[in-house]
């Protein structure tokens, strides 16, 4: 089997591949002219058998705000494919080595992606660092609570109109917001259902406030047979509590429509406290949100912030250079000489370092090592954040 980068006229024969591969058709000729341009120059693999392109994965160059808001360069991975007829032969297997190589290359710190199977990305030491809610709220429930902030107006955008607005906006929005990643000019265009074919029609409102645009949601309504449309909700994104409750209240007011479904909140955002009924809000549905990849352990532990100081072991079976003892403080982080307090592999590492679990929690079941009791509340302790992380993005 070889592995390579492609180059450019191989680009569609890979995208053909990835589609195939989620049982989707290849997408047309218009379509290609708007796709075609998502791939960033040298970051697309192929792994070929003979002449045969049997699997593709792509990666963007993106970044990552870490706990104590310092940001630093993450691979969205994204259009991981192998061909039906190829499968389970060490095809992938061939092309997360040879992507994590190139991405420990790049000096990006992080690797991140989207899974569609949870049990498939474990192995290359990737682990759910995030999660999300999608919440759905019923429309003839939805009486706001008098207190609830009611500020500014909202507008609607056409698409074109939303591509210069909203990338900039995003980005004023999730400055504070630790586990967040900058968006890709590609996943823009590409990946947020625009008008290329699937049938989906988005359409995009944004909040303005005293101090101008605040927020905006990206949605659709989905229509069945009889009665009034749910409200599909892409993406929506407020800069404060005040921005997010007017776009409900916007989303809430539009007719002909049954329910609301927004499809990624923070996990600890009071969604029920808007409402009098708090049945309003008729079902919450945790899901995983960003898998990541320590790439460069060393650099992720001196770029976030800690709550104490900590002696810690990573072992890295696909990137050895990471495996080691690394003392971490508030100060700065050591590879030192020592028995370790804590011990992970490096999968485990990205499931504590957005707070997803304490180390305590993955100590009962035994994915970790603890060297004691105290050791445990130590590193709960070193890797507590103030707030929860939320990504929030789909690639
Ligand atoms: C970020 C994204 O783009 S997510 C999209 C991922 N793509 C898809 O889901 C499309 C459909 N699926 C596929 O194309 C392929 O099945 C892939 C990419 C998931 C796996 O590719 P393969 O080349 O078959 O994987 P590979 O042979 O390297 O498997 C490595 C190991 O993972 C296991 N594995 C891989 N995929 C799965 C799976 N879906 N379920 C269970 N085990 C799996 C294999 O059994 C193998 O384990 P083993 O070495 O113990 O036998």
């Amino acid at each position: 089997m070889e592995i390579r980068t492609l180059a450019d006229d191989e680009l569609r024969t890979a995208q053909t591949l990835f589609m195939r591969s989620l049982h989707r058709p290849p997408v047309t000729d218009e379509q290609w002219e708007l796709v075609g341009r998502s791939f960033e120059p040298g970051r697309t693999w192929g792994a070929f058998a003979g002449d045969v392109l049997a699997g593709t994965a792509l990666s963007w160059a993106s970044k990552l705000r870490v706990p104590g808001g310092q940001v630093r360069g993450l691979a969205a991975v994204t259009r991981v494919g192998v061909r039906a007829d190829h499968r389970r032969r060490g095809v992938l297997t061939g092309l997360m080595r040879a992507q994590l190589a190139e991405v420990a290359a790049r000096g990006e710190v992080f690797a991140g992606l989207r899974a569609t199977e949870p049990v498939i990305y474990g192995r290359f030491g990737y682990g759910v660092a995030t999660r999300f809610h999608t919440v759905t709220v019923a429309r003839d429930r939805a009486v706001f609570h008098p207190g609830l902030p009611a500020t500014g107006e909202v507008r609607l955008l056409d698409t074109d109109r939303a591509l210069e607005v909203l990338p900039d906006l995003y980005e004023r929005i999730v400055r504070a917001r630790v586990g967040s990643m900058a968006r890709p000019d590609a996943l823009w265009r590409t990946s947020f259902g625009w008008p290329i074919g699937t049938g989906h029609d988005p359409r995009i409102a944004v909040h303005t406030g005293p101090d101008g645009d605040e927020g905006y949601a990206v949605f659709a309504a989905r229509r069945p047979d009889a009665g009034n449309a749910t409200l599909e909700v892409d993406d929506l994104q407020g800069s404060s509590p005040a921005a997010v409750a007017a776009l409900w209240r916007f989303l809430l007011s539009i007719d002909l429509v049954d329910e609301v479904k927004v499809l990624s909140r923070p996990v600890d955002e009071p969604v029920e406290a808007m409402f009098v009924d708090q049945r309003a809000v008729s079902k919450v549905v945790p899901m995983n949100d960003l898998w990541l990849r320590v790439v460069d352990v060393p650099e992720a532990l001196a770029a976030r912030s800690w709550g104490g100081p900590l002696t810690l072991e990573v072992r890295d079976a696909l990137l050895p250079g990471n495996t080691g003892v690394y003392r971490v403080s508030e100060s700065g982080v050591d590879r030192v000489d020592a028995e370790p307090e804590l011990s992970v592999d490096v999968d485990v590492l990205a499931q504590l370092y957005f707070g997803r679990w304490t180390v305590s929690a993955l100590a009962g079941v035994n994915r970790l090592r603890v060297a004691n009791p105290e050791a445990a509340a130590r590193a709960d302790a070193a890797f507590a954040l103030p707030a929860t992380a939320w990504t929030g993005t789909f690639f």
